[in-house]
């Protein structure tokens, strides 16, 4: 297994390309199930979910190219319906093939994804929309069992929690459903909106995506697409955070600044001079240190849950006292401990982390134990006192394209090891 050893480094400077987010791509590449005409992606970030991704696909019968960031798909002879548990335990979205192979097939069988690091993470608001649009569903020996007799049925569709996963099921099932989908209290991420983009030049009729308020016109048949992946904004705070800490000054190339509203508020609360053109945002410190900031997760457009382990590690470090309250997931603190083993003042009440602030953070060997963990542990080490090994970094490469390559770019001290 690898292992990330970071030493501390000079404040970061210079300018970094932005990835395709890899939550796009992931329902995004799920679109190709949708149709027997051949679909091409672009700007598809090469990382370990993309991998799983293509072989769930492949594993179904679909014929897979991929070629750098371009990945071809065509879905004209599926040899199987069912998403095997030895591939969705890696990754959750993979349920994202229940709808869309339910849609065209009028079958699936879908391992249960069951829960991660971060929480439980059910699907029931998965299963209960496509049973209103008329699937039977049952959960046998740890799979989910699903077939409509004919096609699926537009419905109107309430869903009484946010889910972003669910929002994108049933938008690709709706797509091909008969009549019309309403889909109320929908996720309004923009990773939503590409994916209703790309459903769109399908064939698909969407509107709505990007409010609570979706509208799907079903289709009897989708055709191919040739789409490029929205650039990933979690990737680009990420980024943007380790600048910060550093009391660096960076640019963010190929980048959506629209998509990262509350990451860029909270950061200029912080004190950094925020500057964005239309495809880069730049972020000056000008030598300063961050101050704290509070900060409370919710649904899009309020400040991303997948962004809030990487303002802990800031907190720390920052003048001054910080809370930051987590309400997505029940157990997304799981860095806490590690940045507390680097020397970080740190106390966990309830679903809030309270920094005091000022810590002065030491090289430890430290574990990663999901994907933005591993980011907050990252920029930890890059100011650190001495040495920092960050362990199980199979979760880093889930979701962060060559980020030991890009924080070298940035003057970071980053090397990638064997443990
Ligand atoms: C691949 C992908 O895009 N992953 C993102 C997606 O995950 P994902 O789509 O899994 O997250 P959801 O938006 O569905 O989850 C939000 C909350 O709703 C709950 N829930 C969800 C579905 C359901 O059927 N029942 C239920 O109770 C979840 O347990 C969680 O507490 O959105 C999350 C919230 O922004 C992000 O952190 C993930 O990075
Ligand atoms: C939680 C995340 O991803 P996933 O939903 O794929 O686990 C994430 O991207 O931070």
């Amino acid at each position: 297994m690898d292992k990330l050893v970071i030493k501390k480094s000079p404040p970061l400077r210079g300018d970094v390309r932005i990835s395709g987010a890899k939550n796009a791509a992931l329902p995004l590449l799920m679109t190709a199930l949708l149709t027997d005409k051949p679909c091409r992606y672009t700007n598809v970030p090469a990382l370990r979910d993309i991998n799983t991704t293509t072989a769930l696909l492949a594993e179904l019968g679909v014929k897979v190219s991929r070629e750098q960031n371009e990945v071809r798909l065509t879905a004209d002879a599926l040899s199987s319906v069912t998403a095997s548990y030895e591939l969705v335990k890696t990754m959750r979205a993979s349920i994202l093939v229940l709808g869309p192979l339910l849609a065209r097939h009028g079958k699936a069988n879908v391992s249960l994804p069951g829960g991660c690091a971060i929480g439980a993470r059910p699907v029931n608001l998965h299963l209960a929309g496509l049973e209103q649009m008329g699937a039977k569903i049952e959960v046998d020996e740890g799979y989910i069992r699903a077939h409509v007799e004919g096609r699926l049925q537009g419905a109107r569709i309430f869903m009484d929690m946010v889910s972003v996963g669910a929002t994108e099921n049933l938008m690709m099932a709706a797509a091909l459903a008969e009549g019309e989908t309403i889909l109320e209290n929908a996720a309004r991420e923009p990773e939503i909106v590409d994916l209703a983009n790309c459903l769109n030049q399908m064939g698909a009729t969407v509107t709505g995506a990007g409010t609570d308020n979706i509208h799907i016109q079903g289709v009897p048949e989708l055709t191919g697409c040739d789409y490029r992946v929205l650039p990933d904004r979690i990737e680009t705070g990420t980024f943007l955070v380790a600048a910060a800490v550093s009391g660096g000054k960076i640019r963010c190339l190929d980048a959506a600044p629209d998509t990262l509203d509350a990451v860029l508020n909270k950061l200029q609360q912080a004190g950094a001079k925020i500057t964005c053109g239309d495809d880069w945002i730049e972020l000056d410190m000008e030598g300063r240190k961050p101050n704290a900031v509070q900060v409370k997760t919710a649904p899009h457009p309020a400040f991303p849950t997948d962004m809030q382990a990487q303002f802990v590690t800031m907190n720390c470090i920052a003048q001054g006292t910080g809370v930051i309250t987590e309400t997505i997931f029940e157990n997304r603190f799981m860095h806490v401990p590690e940045l507390q083993r680097m020397g970080a003042e740190i106390a966990l009440e309830a679903n809030s982390a309270v920094s005091k602030g000022s810590s002065r953070l030491k090289g430890a060997p430290v574990m990663a134990t999901d994907l933005r963990a591993s980011a907050s542990l990252v920029i930890a080490g890059l100011i650190a006192e001495g040495e920092t090994h960050v362990t199980r970094i199979y979760h880093l490469d889930r979701g962060y394209e060559s980020i030991e390559a890009k924080l070298s770019g940035l003057g970071a001290i980053i090397s990638r090891e064997k443990e």
